[in-house]
């Protein structure tokens, strides 16, 4: 059911009295200083194999907009870093704040993006099913790219045009053949830590792999996930999709390596 959301009533301060893994040892997001990250000669470059990939749809589940994958062999796949498997991408989806306001969920010395970009994988060599990696402490890898205010990126109009078709909660509409390749930085070195889902169930189960270089996108294509609803069409009250992203949570010893 809808038992947590972004608001005064259900906000990620709420969290765990229905998820008390909330206030757990390895909870995401984190604030990434990277003057402590160690650097880790032993990290290689991390490898995505999305030239086969196949998106099915878009969808507005009332937390984000989520593309959802074909995930049924490995012809997505992360890779290297420091997986010790290849991870199917299943997903992606994002978080944002509100006009000209921060909404990313990881931040580099306090300092937020307007966006977060998820890619979510799982570990399909180890588990059977997604449901199962991702209660596991090695069962998932998330891909965090920043988006910051700034150009307009040629590539993320085909998902900003398609977001009117499921502007309300429940709503989905087709999406194929989008290769998430054309949303990522010219770069690919990365922080890695281990951490968890930024949104309830909040599962520790995440290798959260986050790339230092934001991409940019324009103001204007950000106002467009702002017209997006967190509420369902049959609802009276509509309540505008901004700032569904959890704030940074306690490193409790944790050691954030960086790429290079
Ligand atoms: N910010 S995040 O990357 O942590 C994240 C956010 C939302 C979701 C989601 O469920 O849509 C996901 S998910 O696709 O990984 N689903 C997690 C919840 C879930 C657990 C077990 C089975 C189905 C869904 C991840
Ligand atoms: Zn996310």
């Amino acid at each position: 059911g809808h038992d947590w959301g972004y608001g005064v009533e259900d906000g990620p301060s709420l969290w765990h009295q229905n998820y008390p893994i909330a206030k757990g040892s390895r909870q995401s997001p984190i604030d990434i200083l990277p003057q402590t990250a160690s650097h880790d000669p032993s990290l290689g470059p991390i490898a995505l194999k999305y030239d086969q990939c196949t998106s099915i749809n878009i969808a507005n589940n009332g937390h984000s907009v989520v593309v959802e994958f074909e995930d049924s062999d490995d012809r997505s796949v992360i890779q290297g870093g420091p997986l010790d498997n290849p991870y199917r991408l299943k997903q992606f989806h994002f978080h944002w704040g509100g006009k000209g306001c921060r909404g990313s969920e990881h931040t580099v010395e306090g300092h937020s993006y307007a966006s977060e970009l998820h890619l979510v994988h799982w570990n399909a060599v180890k588990y059977e099913t997604f449901g199962e990696a991702a209660t596991a402490p090695d069962g998932l890898a998330v891909l965090g790219i920043f988006l910051e205010t700034g150009d307009d990126h040629r590539w993320l109009h085909t998902i900003t045009d398609a977001l009117y078709m499921v502007k309300f909660k429940g709503s989905v509409t087709n999406f194929k053949s989008f290769n998430p390749k054309c949303l990522l930085p010219s770069s690919l070195h990365y922080w890695t830590y281990l951490g968890s889902l930024t949104t309830p169930p909040l599962h520790e189960s995440v290798t959260w792999i986050v790339l230092k270089e934001p991409i940019a996108v324009s103001e204007k294509q950000m106002s467009k996930f702002r017209m997006l609803l967190f509420t369902g069409e049959e609802e009276d009250q509509r309540m505008r999709m901004e700032n569904n992203f959890r704030p940074p949570q306690p490193l409790k010893g944790r050691k954030v390596r960086s790429s290079n």
